[in-house]
């Protein structure tokens, strides 16, 4: 068949040996993931396999849909009906079927991470147990580790390795947590991420003729990425294919970069043991890089000690050398990037999706995202949000709007009662109702809380407001860092994201100092006169306005170097090349650390195939100090040869086309603050149109009110007053309107015209 002509003998060799176990151990870019996609396709076009005897297994969804395409284009549409998805995806659609054979109803629930977590936290306090020790994040960070080596809660409990190894490290309670957790998902219907694996072996361990009907189902199975599977996968695919022994797998040990995880980069020693007759392919051509690009692989991953030799080499030609860019501050290094694209972009005819910006942590997308914003360039994020779109970002966000602009009521939904301070959402809605009804403004009413809430809730509300008034009186006197910071750690956010230390948490805290670092740079710039906290608003606001109405389908890819396995690039920038930043700080520990982290440079390298930029900032702003910055050690381990020092400037000083017109978000958009946009009106039912005050609408004084009245009320129309009850400053009227029925007011705040 001719498509095999496409192939080099190895990989051809590769495609042809469909029988039996084989696995393939190659470098990046040399055709394993084709290799796979053309098995599929020879399986079922030359071997007559039916399509739905086949299974493929990939790490991501991304990675999945690539593949699927590929074998569309190549196979046509028979090849749809292969089973081909992550082993999550794969795992869960066969527990919808078999799954009441181990006592799950097959509608079983999904709990994602945000379910699992709450359970956990309903949990800890059932139990009486101290939340800032059994923090949700790690408690559940255990459970998934455990699960992923197949340990059950019960050997979680009585097995004194796994005891002295966790319990030490994480209190003698989390054994109980953990059977309680799989107690209540099970009388729940529901199993969570892990779940879906660990179950599936616990379905084929108990269960030998559901086992054995899958047997024969996958009469072939493969895996891509296989370095980086933990032991359960690997598990259910040994045991998938103990029958036919119809197995391949697909890996590279130089890119195994999912050790915190629970991946195993044993499994692939061990997979030549458990297959004594396996057919091993080596390919080391690699057809996605040039020269220049491979040699600089190259010399990265051989500072590593452990690794299978592998020599890849190219015949492409040698390209261009790789650019080291050497930034004053991390603004100018994403100003550099952005200007570079704008200008590659234009003069080599390139699309916006040529070009990919990978970096270690996601704090780091936000200087990159300000500049690309700034030229107007598209771009989107994998795996992940965009830095103002993040959680923690939304919520201190939140914070500084509402002490800049109190009446911002979905800012005052976010923060009211995050950190938790008791004030649930029946108040929250109290308040929000009495806004309306009164036609106060919000600020007013939660200053005035005890009027029209009872109970803690009302003191909780107390403090609430003296906390914001505090705030407020520090954004007056103070510039936007300052008062920034002080929120930040008064309104205990910080100590909330800092108290949690998985990695989810850290990064989470990382963000939210990055966010202090964007404002610190910001007030530090001498272009901008206005140093408050609202102007700083007001430039967010403008910069993050557009984004709606963007065409995201030629973008430019932003994510970090771990979501970027397995994906090719014309264009590949590197950035924050620098010590403590990658290899990271917090990955320091041992030498096993340093060499994944330099995997992960590994994998960063071979993404690129035209062109590949290493950046790097000499200042950079962290913990809202301007600190000076080392060049990555990684930078003195790529082969001179391959690399040069750039002559960029950044666009700041580059004359005329990239100025600050560029700015997206016209200036009539700018409402002031941000938030201000979301009127409280948007609690109005909408079907109900407003009452217009009558042009000589002025409240009357409503001491001496009476039943039988009538009144106007500013919003909702004309209405008879039916009784007044409870004197003083909590006086009420209730009043019968014309079309919004019966309201009670405070008279205190309420303005009503009576009529008569
Ligand atoms: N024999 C070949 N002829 C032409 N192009 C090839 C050949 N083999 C692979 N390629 C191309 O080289 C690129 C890299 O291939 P592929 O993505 O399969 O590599 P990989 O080994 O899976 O890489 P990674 O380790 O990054 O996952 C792809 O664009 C692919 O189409
Ligand atoms: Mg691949």
């Amino acid at each position: 068949m001719d498509y095999l002509d496409s192939l080099n003998p190895e990989q051809r060799m590769a495609v042809e040996h469909t029988d039996g176990p084989v696995m393939i151990i190659a470098g990046a870019g040399s055709g394993k993931t084709r290799v796979l996609t053309y098995r599929i396709a020879h399986l079922i076009y030359e071997k007559g396999v039916d399509a739905f005897n086949i299974l493929s297994l990939t790490f991501t969804n991304k990675a999945a849909a690539e593949m699927r395409h590929r074998i569309e284009t190549l196979a046509g549409l028979e090849a749809r009906n292969t089973w081909m998805g992550t082993f999550h995806s794969v795992f869960a659609k066969i527990l919808r079927v078999e799954a009441p054979k181990i006592g799950y109803p097959s509608n079983f629930t999904i709990y994602d991470s945000d379910d699992s977590k709450s359970l956990i936290r309903s949990i800890v306090k059932e139990m009486r147990l101290d939340d800032k020790v059994y923090k949700a994040n790690a408690v559940l960070s255990r459970i998934s580790g455990a699960k992923n080596r197949l340990i059950t809660w019960k050997v979680y409990q009585d097995d004194p390795f796994v005891k002295a190894d966790d319990e030490a490290a994480m209190k003698p309670k989390m054994g109980e947590i953990y059977q309680r957790y799989q107690d209540r998902l099970f009388k729940a219907g529901a199993m969570d991420f892990d779940d879906l694996l660990f179950n599936t072996n616990i379905l084929f361990r108990d269960h030998l003729d559901v086992l054995n009907k899958y047997q024969q189902r996958f009469r072939y199975v493969m895996v891509d990425e296989f370095q980086d599977t933990n032991l359960s996968q690997y598990l259910i695919t040994k045991k998938l294919a103990a029958v036919h022994q119809n197995i391949c797998v697909v890996g590279d040990d130089a890119q195994s970069i999912y050790a915190f995880r629970g991946a195993d980069i044993q499994n692939i020693l061990n997979f030549e043991k458990d297959y004594p007759d396996l057919f091993v392919v080596k390919l080391e051509q690699n057809y996605r890089s040039t020269k220049t690009i491979v040699d600089a692989a190259n010399s990265i991953i051989d500072k590593n000690k452990a690794q299978l030799k592998k020599n890849v080499w190219t015949s492409n030609g040698d390209g261009d050398l790789i650019e080291l860019v050497k930034a004053s501050t991390d603004s100018e290094e994403g100003r550099i990037v952005a200007s570079t694209i704008f200008e590659e972009r234009n003069t080599k005819k390139l699309n916006n999706s040529d070009f990919a910006i990978l970096y270690r942590t996601n704090s780091q997308s936000r200087a990159i995202e300000e500049a690309l914003r700034k030229l107007n360039l598209t771009y989107k994020i994998v795996g992940g949000l965009s830095f103002y779109q993040r959680k923690e970002i939304k919520d201190l966000m939140a914070y500084m709007r509402f002490t800049v602009n109190p009446v911002d009521e979905e800012a005052f939904k976010r923060i009211v009662n995050y950190p938790k301070r008791g004030i649930g959402d029946t108040s929250v809605d109290k308040i929000l109702v009495a806004a309306f009804d009164h036609d106060m403004q919000l600020w007013e009413v939660v200053q005035n809380a005890h009027s029209f809430i009872g109970g803690r809730a009302a003191s909780q509300l107390d403090d609430f407001a003296t906390m914001i008034k505090a705030f407020k009186i520090e954004v007056e006197r103070k510039d936007a860092f300052e008062a920034a910071s002080s929120i930040a750690k008064q309104s205990g956010l910080l100590r909330e994201l800092y108290e949690d230390k998985t990695i989810e948490g850290l990064n989470r805290y990382e963000n939210v100092q990055e966010l202090l670092n964007a404002i610190k740079e910001y007030v530090d710039n001498e272009e901008n006169e206005d140093k408050s906290l609202g102007a700083f608003l007001q430039e967010i606001a403008l910069l993050t306005d557009n984004d709606r109405d963007k065409d995201t389908t030629d973008a430019i890819t932003l994510m970090t170097i771990h979501s970027s396995k397995g994906l090719e690039f014309k264009q590949v920038f590197v950035v924050g090349m620098e010590e403590d930043l990658f290899p990271s700080q917090m990955m320091m520990q041992s030498r096993e650390d340093l060499e994944e982290e330099r995997r992960l440079f590994y994998v960063a390298t071979t993404r690129a195939m035209d062109k590949l930029y290493f950046t790097y900032a000499l200042t950079r702003y962290r913990y809202g100090r301007l600190l000076n910055c080392e060049p990555s050690r990684f930078l003195e381990e790529v082969s001179p040869d391959c690399i040069k020092v750039s002559k960029k400037v950044s666009s700041k000083e580059m004359p005329g086309a990239f100025r600050r017109e560029g700015l997206p978000g016209s200036s009539e958009s700018a409402s002031g603050y941000i938030g201000i946009k979301k009127k409280p009106e948007s609690r109005m039912p909408t079907a109900m149109k407003l009452h217009t005050p009558s042009p000589d609408f002025k409240p009357s004084n409503t001491n001496n009110l009476q039943a039988e009245q009538l009144v106007e009320h500013p919003k909702f129309g004309f209405g008879k007053v039916q009784k007044i009850e409870t004197e003083g400053i909590n006086r009420k009227a209730s009043i019968q309107f014309e079309h919004f029925g019966e309201k009670t007011l405070l008279l205190s705040f309420a303005k009503l015209r009576i009529i008569d």
